[in-house]
């Protein structure tokens, strides 16, 4: 018998457990209809991770009979996600949880009460409204990328798409940012309810960044007329709309071929990957590890269930600063960019077949235990120690993960700020540490500029086969900077070439060049860019191997 998600999985439960599948333990049609009317959670952004984080603790909630609703779900930047992947499947999903023992976990997950793609202020742009409009909405979560909260250009211009709105006022609002203003707007006049705006995306102080974009766009509009500032006060006022900092970990990767394959084996019918125009990769079924946190500020005005009964971790500012540092700026994320940059000049499909690499494993320790732990916060809810030593060890090796260099390295130079930045400017800062002693991180970063070297979103990796780079919206502008040195060419000019980018401090959080890093990433880039087959030699001299 062929499984469907939208099977009535109560009359053929025989077959779902057969089949290995967990099963929610509520109603969904009644979910539903209580959702309508008593919303307490939208989250936007409905990517992979929202199906694998999100969408489970709110199944986790409804299961031990702690709320009643579901999660919605809103999509402003790529409403064909609801359209594939939600809509025909009565917005239910299969999570699939690929453990590092190669055992598999298959969750059925009705959960999501209501799906939005939001393309126009038509219908469903009115149901949205509705729900923001209702009293007891508690919060909302985001995961929507680091790019999604962007409305200005790095010379402080609004953004093309973001121009008409801020022109045209909350009626035109379709970005994330401008819509998710717009609603709030819509929830002020409806009485001005509080409510939690949750970024769960990752970046550092995610929260602070959140509310002052959403703040910008408020004043923005109030100068235009559109809103009053009793309205920019209420978006302002943490008693009344709050954003709490967040830190959200599972490494989830794009659906896999592989998997919708074990699925079909399996006897699951629900198994089609989809690739939207805009480059999202969904399926109704979304592949994870085991291995899972979500720890929010507890800072919610208008109230929350119980979401520590869930799996989260509620903490004060400093407690979810200090978790989400750690895991952003040393002991995951930066491990996950340097294996991902440097892997893709290895041309390796995987992240496990990356610190695999004997050399790329040392770069990862090097960075993460020598250069990111000394100066990183204790939490007090993990050890920075134990959670690195399990990326390193188990995370990023586990086989049964498809996780790939190219997905990681999407939006690299979005990322590096963060990634890398964070870390540099706390040894450029502080006078128990020399910005000297870094090493694997100007190695992976002249490793990244290497990368980029070539044009039109092409490159050449290290075995001297031409690669596409992953999206990102700096690439453009990065190969043309780089133009004048080519791999194997006349790299006299790199000096004077390289020097703008280090400079850049919307990169690097810092200007590299009035550091000693400068040089050293001239000089790494120059041994790595001198022609192919250098990546080995060059990371095993610098990191002693
Ligand atoms: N996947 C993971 O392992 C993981 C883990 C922790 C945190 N995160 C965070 O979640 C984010 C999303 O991850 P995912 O796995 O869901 O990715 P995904 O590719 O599955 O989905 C991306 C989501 O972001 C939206 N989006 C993309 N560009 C946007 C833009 N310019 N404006 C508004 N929305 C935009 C898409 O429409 C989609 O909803 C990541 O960028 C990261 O910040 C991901
Ligand atoms: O999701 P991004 O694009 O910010 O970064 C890619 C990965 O490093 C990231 O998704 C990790 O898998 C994740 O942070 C693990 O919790």
């Amino acid at each position: 018998m062929v499984l469907h998600l939208t099977d009535d999985f109560k009359a053929n439960a025989a077959d779902w457990e057969a089949a290995g599948v967990k099963l929610p333990q509520y109603d969904p049609a009644e979910v539903a209809a209580y959702t309508a009317e008593h919303p307490y959670w939208v989250h936007f952004g409905a990517g992979n991770l929202f199906r694998e984080v999100q969408a489970l603790i709110a199944q986790s909630l409804l299961n031990q009979g702690l709320v009643k609703s579901g999660v919605i779900v809103a999509e402003t930047f790529d409403a064909d996600i609801i359209e594939d992947s939600f809509k025909p499947y009565d917005n239910r999903g299969l999570s699939v949880i690929l453990k590092s023992d190669g055992s598999i976990d298959t969750e059925l997950v009705a959960s999501v009460a209501a799906s939005y793609g939001v393309k126009k202020h038509d219908e469903v742009w009115d149901g949205l409204v509705k729900v923001f409009t209702n009293p007891e909405l508690q919060f909302v979560t985001v995961t929507i990328t680091e790019k999604g909260y962007a409305i200005k250009n790095n010379d402080g211009e609004l953004l093309p798409w973001i121009k008409p709105e801020v022109e045209n006022g909350p009626d035109s609002a379709v970005s994330a940012m401008g819509a998710i203003t717009a609603l709030l707007f819509e929830r002020f006049k409806a009485g001005a309810k509080p409510i939690a705006m949750v970024s769960t995306d990752n970046f550092s102080q995610n929260g602070d960044r959140f509310r002052s974009v959403i703040v910008e766009f408020a004043e923005l509009w109030a100068k235009k007329g559109f809103v009053s500032e009793d309205f920019v006060r209420y978006v302002d006022d943490p008693e009344q709309v709050s954003f709490p900092l967040s830190m959200i970990d599972r490494i989830t990767p794009n659906p896999a071929e592989s998997v919708s394959k074990l699925l079909a084996e399996k006897g699951f019918g629900d198994n089609k990957i989809f690739h939207t125009a805009k480059g999202t990769n969904v399926a109704p079924f979304a592949n994870s590890e085991e291995t899972w946190y979500l720890v929010i500020e507890d800072s919610f005005p208008n109230g929350r269930p119980a979401l520590e009964k869930a799996g989260v971790f509620l903490g004060d500012r400093d407690t979810v600063n200090d978790s989400d540092e750690m895991k952003v700026t040393t002991c995951l994320n930066p491990v996950h960019t340097a294996l991902a940059v440097t892997g893709r000049l290895m041309s390796y499909d995987s992240m496990s077949e990356t610190i695999a690499d004997p050399t790329l494993k040392a770069l990862a320790e090097r960075l993460s235990y020598k250069e990111g732990l000394p100066v990183v916060t204790d939490p007090g809810i993990f050890s920075p120690k134990e959670f690195a030593e399990k990326v390193i060890d188990v995370r990023v090796p586990n086989p049964s993960l498809p996780d790939s260099p190219v997905r990681i390295s999407t939006d690299t130079s979005q990322k590096v700020p963060i990634r890398f930045g964070v870390t540099i400017k706390k040894y450029v800062e502080s006078p128990d540490h020399d910005v000297n002693e870094l090493v694997a991180i100007p190695l992976a970063i002249a490793a990244w500029l290497r990368l980029l070297l070539g044009k039109d979103g092409k490159a050449t990796d290290d075995n001297g086969n031409e690669i596409t780079l992953s999206p990102d919206p700096r690439i453009p502008e990065l190969q043309a900077a780089l133009a004048p040195l080519t791999l194997g060419g006349d790299l006299s000019k790199a000096d004077e070439v390289l020097k703008p980018i280090l400079a850049d401090t919307t990169l690097w959080n810092v200007d590299l060049t009035q550091t000693p890093l400068a040089e050293k990433i001239v000089g790494y880039f120059k041994e790595l860019a001198a022609g192919t087959g250098t990546l080995h030699p060059v990371l095993n001299k610098e990191l002693g191997l």
